[in-house]
C-alpha cells in the first residue's frame, strides 16, 4: 500500500511511537490512503455522470466520514444510525442513499424528515411502507428498485448478496409489477433501480453480467413509459488481502465497464464503494500478551481479539501481520490468537513469520473495512481506539471505551429484583 513507508510508519507516522500515549490494541487509519482510493476511483469516473456514495457500514468512524464529506463523497447507509453519523460528520442528506431489507417505518420517517436523497427498496411490503411514510408527511420519496440479478460474485458465501436465494433485491419481473402499478403509491416516485452483488469481489464478469441486465432493464422501462434517472450499481470492489493470492479489479477497468455497459443511459450511475475506499487505509495494532508452547503448536496470543476484528474468525479471511521489532533469525509458524474463550477467536493458522517475544507490537494489515466497524464488547472488552494519520500528525479520533461507557445504559434492576 502506498502510504507504509517502509516498517512500523504510516502516513509519515512511526506507529511504535504511538504506543506509548495509546494502549493496544487500536486501528489506526491514513487520510492520505483514503485520499488516494477516492482520488483513484474519481479519476476513473471522468467525464461520467456518476456519485459516489460511500458504504458507511465499512467503517462509520466520525474522521473517515468527515474527510469523505470533504471529498465531495457521499453515504450509503443501512440505518438510521448510519445517518445519524454522516449527518453529524457534515454529509449533506441530499448525497445520501438509504439501502437495506429491514428499514423501518421509523426509521424511514427519519430519512424522509432529513431529507435523504433516495431510498433503495428491496420489498413490496417496504414499498408500501414507504409510500404511508411519505404520505404522513406529505412528500414524495425518492425510490429505487433494488434487483437480485442471479449472479455469482464469486466471493464468500456470508458476503454474496446477488444470487436467487439471497435476501436482497427483488426479480425483475416483480419489479417490473411496481413500475406498472405506480400510480398505487402517489408519494413514492419510483425512477431508478440499484444492484449490488456482493463484497470483496476480485473479477469484473460477474459485475458485468449484474450491469448489463440492470441497463438491459432500464431501457425496457424506459420504453414502456418509466423513464429511469439513477441505476445505482452498488460497491463490492475487492482489494488485496494477500499478496500473489487476491488480485483486484483494476476500478479503471471496473469504470471503463460502468461507461460501456451504461452508453446509452444518460442519468446518474450511483457507486456504493465501502472496502475499497478504505480497507487498505487501515491497521490494527496489538501486542505480544505471551508466547505459549501448545502440544503441537506455537501460540501467538495477543492484545487484539475477535471482537476488535471479526473478518477472520467469521470468514476465514486473511489479513497480513507484520511484526514491527526486527529480531533477526528465520521464520517460525505460529497460530495467532486473542484472549476470548473462543477457539474462533484465531487471527492466522500456522503463519509464516519472524520470531517474536512477549511484549512485541504486530500491525494487522488492511483492517480499515469491516474491522472498528463490526467489533464488539464480547467477553466485556472495551472497544477499541481508533486514530486518523494524515502526513506525519496523528489524533485519537475516538478513544478507548471505559469500563463505565461500556455498562452505561445497563440496569441492575435494583429496585425489584431480589435474591
Ligand atoms: C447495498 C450495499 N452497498 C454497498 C456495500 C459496500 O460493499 P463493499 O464494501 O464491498 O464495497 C454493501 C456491502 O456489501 C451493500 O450491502
Ligand atoms: N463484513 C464483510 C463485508 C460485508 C459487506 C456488507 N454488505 C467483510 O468483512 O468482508
Amino acid at each position: 500500500m502506498v502510504i507504509m513507508e517502509g516498517k512500523g510508519r504510516l502516513d509519515g507516522v512511526d506507529l511504535r511511537e504511538l504506543v506509548s500515549t495509546v494502549p493496544t490494541p487500536f486501528y489506526a487509519y491514513s487520510a492520505s490512503a483514503i485520499r488516494h482510493r477516492v482520488g483513484a476511483l474519481q479519476t476513473a469516473l471522468g467525464g461520467m455522470n456518476a456519485r459516489i456514495c460511500y458504504a458507511v457500514k465499512a467503517n462509520g468512524n466520525l474522521a473517515v466520514l468527515r474527510l469523505m464529506a470533504g471529498l465531495g463523497i457521499g453515504a450509503d447507509i443501512v440505518s438510521a444510525g448510519e445517518m445519524h453519523r454522516a449527518l453529524h460528520a457534515g454529509i449533506p442528506a441530499g448525497n445520501i442513499v438509504f439501502s437495506g431489507v429491514g428499514k423501518t417505518a421509523d426509521e424511514m420517517a427519519q430519512a424522509l424528515a432529513a431529507g435523504v436523497w433516495r431510498f433503495n427498496i428491496e420489498s413490496r411490503d417496504e414499498l408500501h411502507t414507504l409510500q404511508t411514510v411519505a404520505a404522513e408527511q406529505d412528500v414524495v420519496a425518492l425510490a429505487a428498485v433494488r434487483i437480485n440479478p442471479d449472479v455469482d460474485a464469486g466471493t464468500h458465501a456470508k458476503i454474496s448478496t446477488g444470487k436467487a436465494e439471497n435476501k436482497f433485491g427483488v426479480t425483475m419481473d416483480e419489479a417490473r409489477d411496481w413500475f406498472s402499478q405506480s400510480d398505487a403509491f402517489p408519494n413514492v416516485r419510483l425512477d431508478g433501480l440499484h444492484v449490488h452483488i456482493g463484497s470483496q469481489i476480485l473479477t469484473l464478469q460477474p459485475f458485468r453480467l449484474a450491469m448489463q441486465q440492470v441497463a438491459a432493464f432500464a431501457a425496457q422501462l424506459a420504453a414502456s413509459g418509466h423513464p429511469i434517472n439513477s441505476i445505482d450499481v452498488g460497491g463490492g470492489l475487492g482489494v488485496r488481502y494477500r499478496h500473489g493470492h487476491d488480485v483486484p479489479v483494476c476500478v479503471n477497468e471496473y469504470a471503463a465497464m460502468l461507461r460501456a455497459t451504461f452508453a446509452d443511459f444518460d442519468g446518474t450511475i450511483v457507486l456504493e464503494p465501502g472496502r475499497y475506499l478504505v480497507a487498505e487505509a487501515g491497521v490494527l495494532i496489538t501486542r505480544v500478551v505471551r508466547i505459549k508452547a501448545g502440544a503441537s503448536r506455537e501460540f501467538l496470543v495477543v492484545d487484539a481479539a475477535m471482537n476488535d476484528l471479526q473478518r477472520p474468525a467469521l470468514y476465514d479471511a486473511w489479513h497480513e501481520i507484520i511484526p514491527l521489532h526486527d529480531r533477526g533469525g528465520g521464520d517460525v509458524r505460529y497460530d495467532v490468537v486473542g484472549p476470548v474463550c473462543e477457539t474462533g477467536d484465531t487471527f492466522a493458522v500456522q503463519r509464516s513469520m519472524p520470531r517474536c517475544q512477549a511484549g512485541d507490537l504486530l500491525l494487522i494489515a488492511n483492517a480499515g473495512a469491516y474491522g472498528a466497524s463490526m467489533s464488539s464488547n464480547y467477553n466485556s472488552r472495551p472497544l477499541t481506539a481508533e486514530l486518523m494519520l494524515d502526513r506525519g500528525r496523528h489524533a485519537v479520533v475516538r478513544r478507548r471505551q471505559s469500563f463505565e461507557e461500556m455498562v452505561a445504559g445497563e440496569s441492575l434492576a435494583a429496585e425489584w429484583l431480589t435474591a
